[in-house]
């Protein structure tokens, strides 16, 4: 059966490239969604229903909402994609860039832009939901003035004119996402354990000398390979964080008892999934 897929963004943009990446040697149907939490509202109504979720990025960091959307709705990562994210400045055809008032674009997309734009102040930067979308608002509305910043086959479908390639602060710029599905859809189709070697979990830790470090250095006795941890706060508990982290590990089993022995010095313990690791980040 032909996969659906939810993604934030129209047709043309990163979360569409991503998925259809991901899922290349399968037949794919892409669903369009507004926000991050449109999607996860689409998958909790549909359990057949796949998402594909930008986590970070090189050059911007991490996305810390979808973080908490993680944890707050019943989803599990089932896998991981890297992808090497080049953008372009696209406006209507006849339009050279000083003529350009506006930018438009996800937010993500125009900071990772930063220094191009901050070296062309003619235009002010607008952020909008997605950067196809962008593209093709002005396309539609025949938006003179206004430039996306988008990719390049997103410039293309809408007919936009490329003014400039290549506008990402570092050419070394990529956005992780995750693969997500239904619980039940996650057991039936995500990795198999031999070939599990991620995990992303979030946990609290009590407000106590040392805690965080005693839950790490219980994790490196398992040999287990922390690759990220984030904070973000504690909704009305001042000053307190939780913490998102990612870990990779050669063994499951070894990973599991080290869940097993962090577990009586931590609190709200979710495992968000277990997956196979992307490595096609060069
Ligand atoms: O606007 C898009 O095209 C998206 O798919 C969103 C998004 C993001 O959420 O980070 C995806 C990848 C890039 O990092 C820029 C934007």
């Amino acid at each position: 059966m032909k996969k659906r897929v939810t993604i934030q963004g129209v047709a043309g943009c990163y979360h569409d490239a991503a998925a259809r990446n991901y899922f290349s040697n399968e037949e794919i149907e892409t669903i369009p969604c507004d926000s991050f939490q449109e999607m996860f509202d689409h998958l909790a109504t549909d359990a057949s229903l796949l998402a594909i979720l930008a986590i970070e990025n090189t050059i911007a960091g991490s996305l810390l909402q979808n973080h908490e959307l993680l944890r707050k709705n019943q989803t599990r990562i089932i896998g991981e994609y890297k992808m090497r994210i080049s953008h372009t400045l696209a406006a209507l055809p006849g339009q050279s860039i000083d003529q350009l008032t506006e930018v438009n674009s996800h937010p993500m997309a125009l900071r990772q832009c930063e220094q191009f734009l901050l070296r062309h102040p003619n235009m002010k930067m607008i952020e909008k939901f997605d950067t196809a979308g962008s593209a093709k608002e002005i396309a539609e509305n025949n938006l003179l003035g206004h430039a996306a910043v988008c990719g390049e086959y997103a410039a293309e479908l809408y007919g936009l004119n490329i003014l400039e390639r290549s506008i990402e602060t570092n050419k070394r710029n990529f956005t992780r996402f995750l693969i997500l599905a239904d619980p039940l859809l996650a057991a039936e189709i995500g990795p198999d354990e031999s070939k599990i070697n991620k995990a992303s979990i979030v946990f609290t830790t009590p407000h106590t000398k040392g805690a965080l470090s005693k839950v790490l250095t219980i994790l490196s006795f398992y040999d287990i390979n922390l690759s990220k941890i984030q904070s973000m706060p504690i909704l009305g508990r001042e000053w307190e964080y939780r913490f998102y982290a990612d870990f990779t590990f050669d063994s499951y089993a070894r990973y599991r008892q080290s869940i097993e022995a962090i577990k009586p010095l931590i609190n709200d313990l979710r495992i968000l999934g277990e997956y196979t690791e992307c490595k096609n980040e060069i």
